[in-house]
């Protein structure tokens, strides 16, 4: 296959990789670099140093750069989209008479421009990678590739399994002959909207757990946490239309479990960062990569609000992330709200 993956920021440079050394079958892989002084140097040293440090790219790796990146689709059979959900729109507009199966990567919505506690109406709230899909590119063939996937380790070529999500067949059998090898299990999902929230709902808890742990609550609060987590997740995916099933699989428990608890991850360093007393933006600042907790937290709790589902710790992230709690009190916020059933 001729597989083109559009954005070299860690996970996108690891899915190449993990393609392209694919011994199931031999791709052709394509990575284009939105920074072309960035691609010129993976060319010239074989290296994405700075996203994905310390690992050796093939050599039979391809590395573009330039706009227009539609011209790049041309003799390819499937195109990833590399890029953070903020980058998305662009890159679906872009690409948006492509004729070849689209698949993003990204985990989380689009960020809501609203002010902090203001609410919007229910037209205008962020939207999901899907509905923004279907208002700037309809016609594409799409999907989304999610689940338990640290770049680091992806890279490497250390086992993990995935959720290939689209309503269309087509797509979801181009990810698994992408990408699925004796490294690596790709499994099928035809629920994009449950994979889609999943996605994005776990980087809000991996920062409510990194907290807790900075915190030093203990390991039976970090239990409870990831457990209400998961039921306040699938409250929204339900009222959203996704299927129950889809939130104890790859995308809902899988990665939630890895997100909250993986040092790995940028979503839980916030948490940690902030339960050390650094400013949001100290924080943010010091990942050097994106975490989409951040920006997709206030976007859920407002569409929460409009799908009158409860989200208790989206909302008490909310309210840490604007600066309208301190730790201890976010914490005292969850810990003192009135008893209730646990199935609702
Ligand atoms: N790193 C990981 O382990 C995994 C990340 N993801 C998701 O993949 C997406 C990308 O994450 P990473 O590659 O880790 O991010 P990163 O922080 O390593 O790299 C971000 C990349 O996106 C580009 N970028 C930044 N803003 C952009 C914009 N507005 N438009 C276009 N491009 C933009 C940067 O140039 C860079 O290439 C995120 O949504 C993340 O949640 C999913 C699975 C695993
Ligand atoms: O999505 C991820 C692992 O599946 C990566 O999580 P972070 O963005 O929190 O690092």
């Amino acid at each position: 296959m001729n597989i083109l993956v559009l954005g070299a920021g860690a996970w996108g440079t690891a899915l190449a990789v993990s393609a392209s050394a694919n011994p199931r079958q031999a791709h052709q892989v394509t990575l284009w670099a939105r920074d072309a002084s960035q691609a010129r140097a993976m060319r010239a040293d074989h290296v994405n140093a700075r996203y994905l440090p310390g690992l050796h790219l093939p050599e039979g790796l391809r590395i573009v750069d330039g706009t227009d990146v539609a011209r790049f689709c041309g003799g390819q059979d499937l195109v990833i989209l590399g890029a953070p959900m903020a980058g998305l729109r662009e890159l679906l507009q872009e690409l948006r008479d492509c004729r070849v199966p689209v698949a993003w990567i990204c985990k989380g919505l689009e960020r809501s421009r609203s002010a902090a506690g203001e609410t919007q109406p229910a037209q205008s709230v962020g939207l999901m990678a899907h509905e923004v899909q279907a208002e700037v590119a309809p016609q594409l063939l799409s999907g989304v590739l999610s689940g338990p996937s640290f770049a680091q380790e992806v890279a490497l070529g250390r086992p993990t399994a995935l959720v290939a999500a689209s309503a269309h067949a087509l797509v979801r059998e181009r990810l698994v002959q992408a990408f699925h090898s004796p490294r690596l299990r790709v499994y099928e999902n035809d629920d994009l909207v449950g994979v889609e929230v999943g996605g994005a709902v776990k980087n809000i808890l991996a920062i409510a757990t990194g907290l807790c742990d900075g915190l030093n609550l203990g390991l039976n609060a970090r239990a409870a946490l990831i457990t209400r987590g998961l039921a306040e997740m699938m409250r929204f995916g339900l009222a959203l239309g996704a299927r129950a099933e889809t939130f104890m699989g790859l995308s809902g428990l899988g990665d939630l479990v890895l997100t909250a608890t993986g040092d790995l991850s940028r979503n839980r360093k916030v948490g940690l960062l902030l339960a050390q007393g650094k400013t949001l933006n100290e924080a943010v600042t010091s990942l050097g990569h994106v975490a989409e907790g951040v920006y997709c937290a206030r976007t859920v709790a407002q569409r929460a609000r409009h799908l009158g589902v409860d989200m208790p710790i989206t909302e008490a992230v909310v309210a840490l992330l604007d600066g309208e709690m301190q730790p201890q009190q976010a914490v005292q916020a969850l810990m003192e709200r009135e008893p209730s059933s646990e199935i609702r």
